[in-house]
């Protein structure tokens, strides 16, 4: 579904990586590891087109990422959750509306209704449902995120850190509602510190962990 090809990314002259491949695979899970300012979050905005290559090729759902227009990008998009590090919300929306919106931007305001329950006692926010927020914790606000990501049952699902203020207890929720979604044929990458995240994990799921270091997209070591 969304493949890169030999792909280099340089920002202001400072080449962060080259020689990059990927291939995210409908129900396959990867892990993304590596030192800070490694380029984790660069690579994942190179998999959602935020960002486009400075060499090499990306490939959403079949169409090199260069050869999309800003509306078919905007389209493309729609089939790709992403929880962002920043967790962004509508300051002014209660939490709910926040977590619906990109259904309603997609015209299928309809189907929120019985997702938007469920999604919203599976991250544990039913009670805080009717907050803006600003009002909210920052393990809230990821946990939001991910509802938010998801709730449009995307193709692909690419979270950044999605875990960082979390307790262990809620982590382990939010992963096994990844694993589910993989189950389903999802594809998830998911950047992370963790590493107790990512044991877990493949307890669960056959996950595969990249490390990103060293300007180079690795497999991890087995002790992972
Ligand atoms: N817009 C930008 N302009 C210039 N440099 C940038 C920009 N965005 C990121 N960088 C630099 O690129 C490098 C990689 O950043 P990135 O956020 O991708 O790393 P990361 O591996 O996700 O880090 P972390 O684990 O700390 O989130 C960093 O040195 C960062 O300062």
């Amino acid at each position: 579904m969304i493949e890169l090809k030999d792909v280099a990314y340089t920002y202001g002259g400072a080449e962060l990586f080259s020689g990059l491949g990927l291939t995210l695979a409908p129900g396959s899970f990867h892990f993304l590891t590596g030192p800070s300012g490694a380029g984790k979050t660069t690579l994942l905005k190179l998999c959602y087109g935020e960002l486009t290559a400075t060499s090499g090729e990306v490939t959403l759902f079949g169409e090199p990422r260069r050869g999309l227009s800003r509306d078919q990008l905007a389209m493309t998009r729609r089939r790709i959750g992403v929880v962002h590090q920043d967790c962004q919300f509508l300051d002014h929306l209660p939490l709910a509306e926040n977590i619906a919106l990109p259904l309603t931007v997609a015209g299928r305001g309809d189907e929120a209704e019985g997702n938007l329950k469920d999604l919203l006692a599976w991250v544990g926010l039913t009670k805080q449902a009717g907050q803006r927020p600003p009002e909210l914790s920052g393990g809230e606000r990821q946990r939001a995120a991910l509802a938010r990501a998801v709730i449009t049952s995307p193709d692909v699902i690419l979270a950044d850190e999605p875990t960082g203020n979390i307790d262990w207890e809620m982590s382990q929720r939010l992963l096994r509602l990844l694993v589910e979604l993989n189950r389903m044929g999802k594809a998830v990458l998911i950047a992370t510190h963790d590493l107790e995240l990512i044991r877990a994990a493949k307890a669960q799921v056959s996950a595969r962990v990249l490390r990103l270091t060293g300007r180079k997209l690795q497999m991890a070591g087995a002790e992972l």
